[in-house]
């Protein structure tokens, strides 16, 4: 059997057992690279569709990541190929993200987080887990989620529409990028949109840079009318426009979900459902021991911030982002950023200990949980 796999996928010697695997790069593929391919293992810079795969053998198509707006899975489906993909893999990871980029923008600004209040755009594995943490920072939470309440579905919280939200101190975003029916998410937030945000307000975008329309955004930024904007995820990438980049608080290469333990579930979720395609049983993923302590007090929202940048230091990703602007091709640069991604532990994985006051205790109680 042939496995052609995103080089950038960790954890490839699972699929080893099974089969030849050829790793490639996620850009490059086309018709040949799986001419002769069985399995196709991909993240979300390789579009999955009938121009790379109607010639192809490939019987089942696996992404490693939440996100599936570059699978065409009706195609998929008409021509009898298996498809999966890692939902909440990286959720957590995502989470950690928004809680720094948030207390981030309010430590710049000289304003609590806790005081203010949340809008989450989605309710689905992030934008859910993002909910329940910020309550436990103790903001006010409201959110939005369309299809959810149309089936009527409890997420704990009473959905409203975007429009209601716009009013919220702090604006989130956790929604899939879609084009078609009523809850479409391109340009979800557009230039109106974000007007009626204002300066005064905050937006986090780390699901799909096309669902901000990006040069609104500027725009705005431009006349000092904008809110503002943390953006992991950029209309064009791997473009990223520099004049955009020198606007936002804070910015990456669309790698909010880039934990080691959030690539690892990717692949893993995929393989577990390459093993059920073949019909065979997955053997079972290794349990992980703590990674040791870490030692520090909570008493305010700077000393959470610290906590969390002892694992992780979004600055160091947008100063990063930023100097590959000056790389004569700032595209593969990047890519590059994403390909040599430093490793990045969640939370959860170490032991902590500490004081905290009392108010903290839920979220820290929250980011350190198992699971
Ligand atoms: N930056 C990153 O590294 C990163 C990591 C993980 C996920 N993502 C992106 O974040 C998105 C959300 O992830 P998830 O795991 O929560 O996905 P999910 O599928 O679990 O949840 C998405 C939710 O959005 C809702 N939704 C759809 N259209 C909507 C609309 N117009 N308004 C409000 N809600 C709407 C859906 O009903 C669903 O509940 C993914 O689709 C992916 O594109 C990015
Ligand atoms: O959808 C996802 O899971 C994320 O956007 C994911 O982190 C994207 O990473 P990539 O597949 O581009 O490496």
């Amino acid at each position: 059997m042939k496995i052609v796999a995103d080089a950038n996928m960790p954890g490839l010697e699972l699929f080893a057992a099974h089969g030849q695997v050829v790793p490639v790069d996620g850009r490059q593929m086309n018709p040949s690279t799986v001419a002769d391919a069985d399995v196709l293992l991909v993240r979300s810079v390789t579009r999955v569709n009938a121009e790379l795969l109607a010639d192809s053998p490939v019987r089942f198509v696996g992404s490693a990541t939440i996100g599936t707006d570059h699978v065409d899975q009706q195609w998929l489906q008409e021509t009898q190929r298996a498809f999966a993909h890692a939902p909440g893999c990286n959720a957590r990871a995502v989470a950690e993200y928004v809680l720094q980029a948030l207390l981030l923008v309010c430590q710049k600004q000289g304003r609590a987080a806790s005081s203010l209040s949340i809008g989450v755009v989605g309710m689905g594995n992030v934008g859910r887990r993002v909910a329940q943490w910020m309550q436990a920072l103790g903001m006010t939470v409201r959110a939005c989620d369309p299809p959810l309440a149309e089936q009527g579905v409890d997420v704990g919280y009473r959905l409203e529409s975007i429009d209601a939200l716009l009013d919220c101190d702090v604006l989130t975003l956790h929604v899939p990028l879609t084009d078609t029916g009523p809850a479409a998410t391109r340009h979800l937030l557009h230039h109106e949109r974000l007007a009626a945000m204002g300066a005064n307000r905050i937006l986090i975008n780390t699901c799909r840079g096309p669902v901000v329309d990006n040069r609104a955004l500027e725009s705005l930024l431009r006349e000092g009318k904008g809110p503002a904007s943390v953006l992991d995820v950029w209309e064009e990438e791997p473009h990223v426009p520099g004049d955009l980049l020198d606007r936002v608080m804070w910015g990456s290469p669309h790698i909010a979900g880039y934990s080691v333990q959030g690539k690892e579930n990717g692949t893993r979720m995929v393989y577990d459902a390459f093993c059920k395609w073949r019909g065979i049983v997955a053997p079972e993923g290794q349990k992980a021991t703590a990674l040791g302590v870490l030692a520090q007090d909570v008493q305010d929202e700077r000393d959470l911030l610290s906590l969390l940048q002892t694992a992780y230091r979004l600055p160091d990703d947008y100063s990063r982002l930023q100097e590959s602007l000056n790389e004569e091709n700032s595209a593969a640069a990047f890519d590059q950023l994403r390909k040599r991604y430093p490793l990045r532990q969640e939370m959860h994985r170490w032991l902590w200990q500490g004081s905290a006051a009392v108010p903290f205790r839920p979220i820290l109680d929250a980011l350190f949980a198992p699971g």
